[in-house]
């Protein structure tokens, strides 16, 4: 059968070009029920919240914003990371067809994300043949992945470890065409950078003592997924992505093409979309700040919605401890708030257990908890 999720299948975009085009979703794609697509806010606190970065870094309201991130990451798991101020002058600049040069400051420049973003269309855009020279089955390119129930994802993406060096593939970074491999790594070196801030904010908010996560993330495990979501013709039937929670510490998301289509999760169990502001990163807490954390920040669950006319293009940056580091609750937070709530492994073994199973809502998170 041309479509059992045993077989492999190596682009959902090819699925979706060939010709004569689809008469119907493909079986193994179908979700189990309609997906809402645009799902009603009920009210406008149900938008996720924004950090700003610049009011972060700045001495004078530093307190005020990490305040904001403390309480987006226990309340939501989610966050825009923009300067609001910037990305709200850039919606009238857009608006009146005027081009603002440097719209938002978070380190990485417009240009560079505007050059990105045409090199990984090009990239899409390279003839099968040319895209599977970077083909595997974990890393590297490829599509439809299998997820629970034997669903598949309606995408294809990119998947490269970018950290420590040594750990990258001679196949795929450096064969990339050159421009987009320079340009993608300024993104890396960036987000690098950006990430480190943050995790710092973040250990302040949090208490911890001064120290404890960075340690473990100096030259952590880092990589980048470049994901496309073919647009689909019945987008109600399927998802572009699986509802999840990231196994990382915490991922940091850019939409591409500016189309949206993530979804996340409130606590209260119901979606949202996730309206990203113009040039904004979106920050998620992952599964690992959860457990560092002692369960006081919660990994966000979400997924991805696809489009009827329009392809999707999202790029994710995974920040992760290094292999010899032990994931487990930080001792300050469990002096001062006990009781310890997940159990202690390598990172190396934690990683083994995720890739040994199928990514599923936050069930990776399962096997740590202790029952208290
Ligand atoms: O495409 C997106 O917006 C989300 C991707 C994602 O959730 C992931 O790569 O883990
Ligand atoms: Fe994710």
């Amino acid at each position: 059968m041309a479509n059992s999720p045993s077989m492999k299948l190596t682009s959902v975009q090819e699925l979706v070009k060939a010709a004569p085009p689809l008469s119907s979703i493909p079986l193994h794609f179908l979700q189990q029920t309609r997906i809402a697509l645009s799902v009603p806010t009920p009210s406008s606190s149900a938008e996720i919240p924004t950090v700003d970065y610049t009011l972060l870094a700045s001495p004078g309201s530093g307190e005020t914003e990490l305040q904001k991130l403390h309480s987006a990451c226990k309340n939501w798991g989610i966050f825009q990371f923009a300067c609001i101020l910037l990305s709200l002058l850039s919606v009238f600049c857009i608006s009146m067809c005027f081009h603002y040069g440097k719209v938002v400051n978070h380190g990485m420049s417009p240009e560079v994300m505007e050059k990105l973003r045409g090199e990984i269309e090009e990239f899409y855009e390279l003839p099968l043949e040319e895209k599977m020279k970077y083909g595997g089955d974990g890393e590297g390119y490829g599509g439809g992945r299998v997820r629970a129930n034997g669903i598949r994802d309606w995408g294809d993406r990119l998947y490269i470890t970018t950290n420590p060096v040594h750990l990258r593939r001679p196949n795929l970074l450096p064969q990339l065409p050159s421009s987009l491999r320079d340009n993608l790594e300024t993104y890396i070196q960036t987000l690098k950078t950006l990430a480190s801030g943050l995790l710092g904010s973040m250990e302040e908010a949090l208490e911890m003592e001064a120290n404890e996560m960075a340690a473990k993330m100096d030259d952590g495990l880092q990589s980048v997924a470049i994901i496309y979501y073919p647009p689909c013709p019945q987008p109600e039937l399927v998802l572009g992505f699986t509802p999840h929670s990231d196994a990382t510490c915490i991922t940091i998301l850019s939409q591409v093409n500016g189309v949206g289509g993530l979804q996340a999760k409130t606590r209260d169990g119901s979606w949202v979309p996730v309206n990203i502001l113009p040039n904004a990163l979106v920050v998620l807490v992952g599964d690992i700040l959860e457990v560092f954390s002692n369960g006081l920040y919660e990994s966000a669950e979400h997924r991805v919605t696809v489009n009827p006319d329009k392809e999707r293009i999202s790029m994710a940056f995974f920040v992760n401890p290094k292999l010899e580091a032990e994931i487990g609750p930080a001792a300050s937070l469990v002096m001062k708030n006990p009781p310890c709530r997940f159990k202690t492994i390598s990172t190396e073994q934690y990683f083994n257990n995720f890739f040994g199973r199928v990514l599923d809502r936050k069930t990776n998170l399962e096997a740590l908890k202790i029952d208290n």
